[in-house]
């Protein structure tokens, strides 16, 4: 099914030891790029993906790479990302001195920027960037850890999606909403129909225990589509 609604496995909740495969299933199925976070055990403590695995990735599969930094030191792990060659880079507002200068660095290279916003940070932290980001991706959990278990998403993830959606409608060029975080079946219809337009898929979608990654899918395209129905 074609769907205007991006979807962006997490690769962090892939098997790290059949990455190959598992990725090469993600190609057949027709996912829009592979979302990969960098996380240095500072910014959150987990490492689950390093710099190296994700250049070695590069070199067998042709898929964007949706790279999701959470980490500290934000110029530094730019910097190593523009070297591998990923088509997008998000890098936390939390931790960004200078986030307009993020921005330009990256878009410099042909690179989309985009920015993450902790459940807790407003999106009016954005008001003059919106025209200068091409995605925004709302933490609906605080960030680090991946999970199977239908919870840890903020109570009020719909009253973000829905504002950043309202306060967006003012821009020339919309950055598109991203959300991430325990980014359920359940919860699919009620994100997309709140206006998420990407949605990073993971222990509870794409990746759910006990059914194939080809199974899930059929069910998130049926979430989507459920989400649609309610726009
Ligand atoms: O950003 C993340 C962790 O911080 C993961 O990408 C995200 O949590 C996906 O995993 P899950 O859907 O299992 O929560």
């Amino acid at each position: 099914m074609m769907s205007d609604v991006k979807l962006h496995p997490s690769v962090m909740c892939a098997d790290l030891v059949n990455l190959e495969r598992d990725i090469k299933r993600l190609e057949k199925i027709g996912v829009d790029a592979l979302h990969i976070d960098v996380i240095d055990g500072k910014f959150s403590p987990s490492m689950p993906i390093g710099i190296e695995t994700i250049a070695r990735m590069r070199e067998i599969t042709n898929l964007d790479f949706d790279i999701h930094l959470m980490t500290c030191n934000n110029e530094f792990f730019i910097g190593e990302m523009l070297k591998i060659g990923v088509q997008s880079i998000t890098f936390p507002y939390e931790t960004s001195l200078h986030v307009e200068r993020n921005i330009n660095i990256i878009k410099s290279h042909g690179v989309k920027a985009s920015i993450s916003l902790n459940p807790a940070t407003s999106i009016s932290n954005l008001e003059f960037i919106y025209d200068h980001v091409d995605m925004i991706t709302l933490m609906l959990i605080n960030p680090g850890f991946a999970g199977d278990k239908n919870e840890g998403q903020v109570p009020y993830a719909i009253e973000k999606i829905n504002k950043m959606k309202a306060t967006l409608k003012s821009c020339e060029k919309p950055p598109i909403i991203q959300v991430d975080g325990r980014v359920s079946l359940e919860k699919i219809p009620s994100l997309v129909s709140a206006g998420a337009e990407s949605l990073v898929l993971g222990s509870t979608s794409l990746f759910r225990k006990g059914y194939s990654i080809e199974e899930n899918k059929d069910e998130v395209d049926r979430a989507i589509s459920k989400g649609k129905e309610n726009d």
